[in-house]
C-alpha cells in the first residue's frame, strides 16, 4: 500500500480531490435536514464519488489544488502554509473535515490547520469545542489499529499546535460575514493570516452571501460584498434558497426539472473566490 509520501503529483491531486468531495458530501449529514432523526452514514461515500460528480454545480477544486500545490513548490522550507476551516456539523461531517485536515498536513499541502467552531449550536448539530475534543478521543479509543493511530496523531497535532481550534461569539451573532471586519475585527484579522479558508456548509454560505435573493448568475465575488480576508472556498450542499455564480440558464433549467433543487441537499458546490 502506498503512503502519502510515495504518491506522485497526479496521485496526490486525485487523493486531494477525493477528500474534498468526501467533505462536501459529508455536509448532507445534518440533523436539521433529517428533522432530528439520526442520519448516520451507512454506505461508503468513497464508492459513490463518481456517481455524485454530476451533482456538483460549481466545481472550483482545480483552483484549490493550484493554490496549495504552487505554494508547496515555491515555499521556503520552514515557512508556514495555513488552511483555516470554518466548521459546520459535528458527527459524520466533522469526521470528513478532520480527515481532510489530516491529509493536508500529511501531504504537506499545508503546515497548520485552524478550525473555527461555534460557542453554542446555531442549528442542532453544529460543532462546538466539546464535539471536536470528543471526536478525537473516540477515534483514539477505536479498537481498529489504524483508526486509533489517527486519533493519536490528531491529539498530537492539537498538542503541538499544528491543529488550532478557535472559538468566537461572532459565528452565532446575527451578522452576515461582510460585517465581520467592523463587528469582529480580531476574528477578521485572524482569518487574514490564512492562505486559504474553507467554509463548510449551508449556513456559512447564507452568511457569506448575506442571505439575499441574488440572481443565480451574480458572481460569487460580488455577493461576498467586500468580505475577502483571504482566498476562500465554500464547500456546501444546497439546503437554502440561495445560489450565485451559476452559468446563464443553469438555475432556470434546474428549477424547471426539479423544483426543490435548492433545498434538498442533493446538489453541492466548491465555490472559490480570490487571487490564485
Ligand atoms: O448544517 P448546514 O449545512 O449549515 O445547514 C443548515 C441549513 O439547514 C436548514 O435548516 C435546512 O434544513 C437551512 O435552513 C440551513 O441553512
Amino acid at each position: 500500500m502506498k503512503t502519502v509520501e510515495n504518491l506522485d503529483e497526479n496521485q496526490l491531486k486525485n487523493e486531494f480531490f477525493k477528500l474534498l468531495q468526501i467533505s462536501l458530501w459529508g455536509n448532507k449529514c445534518d440533523l436539521s435536514l433529517s428533522g432530528g432523526e439520526s442520519s448516520s452514514q451507512k454506505t461508503s461515500i468513497i464508492n459513490s464519488l463518481e456517481d455524485l460528480k454530476p451533482f456538483i454545480l460549481v466545481n472550483d477544486m482545480e483552483h484549490l489544488w493550484s493554490l496549495l500545490s504552487n505554494r508547496k513548490k515555491t515555499r521556503e522550507k520552514a515557512s508556514i502554509v495555513r488552511v483555516d476551516i470554518v466548521l459546520d456539523n459535528s458527527g459524520f461531517e466533522l469526521v470528513t473535515d478532520l480527515t481532510l485536515a489530516n491529509f493536508l498536513l500529511s501531504s504537506k499541502l499545508a503546515t497548520e490547520i485552524h478550525f473555527y467552531g461555534k460557542m453554542i449550536p446555531w442549528f442542532v448539530s453544529d460543532t462546538t469545542i466539546h464535539d471536536f475534543n470528543w471526536l478525537i478521543e473516540q477515534v483514539k479509543c477505536s479498537d481498529h489499529k489504524w483508526v486509533s493511530e489517527c486519533g493519536v496523531n490528531w491529539e498530537n497535532y492539537v498538542k503541538t499546535g499544528r491543529w488550532v481550534y478557535h472559538d468566537h461569539i461572532f459565528w452565532t451573532l446575527p451578522h452576515e460575514f461582510c460585517a465581520m471586519s467592523q463587528v469582529a475585527p480580531d476574528l477578521y484579522a485572524e482569518l487574514q493570516k490564512a492562505h486559504l479558508i474553507l467554509f463548510k456548509g449551508d449556513l456559512n454560505y447564507r452568511k457569506l452571501t448575506g442571505d439575499r435573493k441574488w440572481e443565480f448568475t451574480v458572481p460569487f465575488h460580488q455577493a461576498l460584498n467586500g468580505f475577502h480576508p483571504a482566498p476562500l472556498c465554500s464547500i456546501r450542499t444546497l439546503k437554502a434558497e440561495i445560489q450565485v455564480g451559476l452559468q446563464p440558464g443553469q438555475g432556470e433549467q434546474l428549477t424547471a426539472s426539479e423544483p426543490n433543487w435548492l433545498t434538498t441537499g442533493k446538489y453541492g458546490i466548491f465555490q472559490f473566490d480570490g487571487p490564485l
